[in-house]
């Protein structure tokens, strides 16, 4: 298992180019089973939640092709199955993506349940209780979610609570549909306009994406296109936080700062000094960071998927900070790991009080989840000697070359590698 080697206390200076969205590209990536024709697409990351869902693709029948320009090109002309197993579902929860696919346009999937994961329990039910609202035949059975349908047939469908990847399955149904569906309390996530927009561009008739509530007309079929998948906006936050608590003079390019404006306005009171222009954001720190409360909300409030890395900068910030998680009721994980590098931080249920500190030390620490191991490395970067992360294929999901990226920053940080690390 890799781990990664920081010493810390070097400033960030420099440029960084932020890589494509992993939360964009993977329904996109399950956007190909709705078509015969050939979807090509572009700014795709090199990330494991990618390879992943193109191995689940290829095991579907999809016909897959990675360019060395992060283009990649998807053909689902002869789909041989429409099962997604466990032994690919289990180390992604975005596999689930391709149920309404699936049931769209063949009329029938067998997707795992998604296995435990450590940010909460997260269910399924709403994607079911939707894919049946549109007259879906849905059982649970031995662990897999099948569903049938002749042909989805539209209707008003409303959530009970807002759901990411619930409005992108459900979206991605109804656009083979009979008839209209409407999607309320729909999420409005920057991704499910990605989403959205590729879609259009395959022949779907949709409309209101970006709001609470999406009207999709159905089509009998779908063709071919060629998108851009939007600049990854948590990936663009984590390297903030990096610059807020580590210090220095960055900028970061391929950006819509537009999708970071929750988080650029933590980032300010924070006492980052923040320019902004078309797809480029300047962020200089030379000072201790300010503490700032957080609640994280759905889109536009500040991503829950943010939580985690504010939390590392508040704990070098000069006052106390209230965090909220409002999402997720298991997001704590990575508190723990930052107090064994010297912050103070108490939970009480979904609140954290993070009481910040004038140094961290750094510490053998081990990486939990996704966000959890971009908070250790954020942290690890501001602390005194060396901070050795484990289980760093958390991060490898979700952050392209995060170390390399870090490292042309001028930051001192080197991924040791399998036996190597053991
Ligand atoms: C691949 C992807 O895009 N992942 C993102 C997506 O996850 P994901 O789509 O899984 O998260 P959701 O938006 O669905 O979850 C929001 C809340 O709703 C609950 N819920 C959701 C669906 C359901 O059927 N039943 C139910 O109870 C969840 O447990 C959670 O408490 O949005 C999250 C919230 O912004 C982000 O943290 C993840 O990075
Ligand atoms: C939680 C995340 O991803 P996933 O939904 O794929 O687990 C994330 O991107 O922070």
């Amino acid at each position: 298992m890799d781990k990664l080697l920081i010493t810390g206390g070097r400033q960030l200076n420099g440029e960084v180019t932020i890589s494509g969205a992993k939360n964009s590209a993977l329904p996109i990536l399950c956007a190909s089973l709705l078509t015969a024709d050939t979807l090509k697409l572009h700014n795709v990351p090199r990330l494991n939640d990618i390879r992943t869902s193109l191995r689940l693709l290829n095991q579907l029948g999809v016909h897959t092709q990675r360019l060395d320009d992060g283009t990649v090109e998807l053909r689902a002309d002869q789909v041989t199955s429409l099962e997604a197993p466990y032994d690919l579902v289990k180390t992604m929860r975005a596999s689930i993506l391709v149920l309404g696919p699936l049931l769209a346009r063949f009329g029938e999937a067998r997707v795992s349940l998604p296995g435990g994961c450590a940010i909460g329990q997260r269910p399924v039910d709403q994607h079911i209780k939707g894919l049946a609202a549109l007259g879906a035949d849905i059982q649970i059975e031995h662990g897999f979610v099948v569903a049938r349908a002749s042909r989805l047939k539209g209707a008003v469908v409303r959530t009970d609570m807002v759901t990411v990847t619930g409005t992108e399955n459900l979206l991605m149904a109804a656009v083979l549909a009979e008839g209209q569906t409407v999607l309320e309390n729909a999420a409005r996530e920057p991704e499910i306009i990605d989403l959205a927009e590729l879609l259009i561009k395959m022949g779907a008739r949709i409309q209101g994406h970006g709001t609470d509530r999406i009207v999709i007309d159905g089509v009998e079929t779908l063709h071919g296109a060629e998108h851009t998948v939007i600049p990854d906006r948590i990936e663009a936050g984590s390297f903030l936080c990096a610059v807020g608590a580590a210090r220095g003079d960055i900028t970061l390019r391929n950006v819509i700062p537009e999708h970071l404006g929750a988080t650029l306005d933590k980032l300010r009171e924070a006492g980052l000094e923040l320019t902004v222009g078309d797809d480029w954001i300047r962020a200089v720190m030379q000072q201790r960071p300010k503490s700032f409360d957080v609640r994280t909300q759905e889109y536009p409030g500040v991503a829950t998927d943010m939580q985690a890395q504010l939390m590392a900068l508040n704990t070098l910030a000069d006052g106390a900070a209230v965090i909220i998680e409002n999402i997720f009721e298991n997001r704590y994980m990575h508190v723990q790991e930052l107090c064994r590098l010297g912050a103070e931080i108490d939970i009480d249920g979904y609140t954290a009080v993070v009481r910040g500190v004038e140094r961290l030390s750094g510490a053998a620490v081990m990486a939990t989840d996704l966000r959890a191991s971009a908070s250790l490395v954020i942290a690890g970067l501001a602390a005194e000697g060396e901070t050795l992360i484990d289980r760093i294929y958390h991060l490898d999901r979700g952050y392209e070359q995060m170390e390399v990226k870090l490292r042309s920053l001028g930051a001192a940080i080197e991924r040791i590698t399998g036996k190597e690390a053991a």
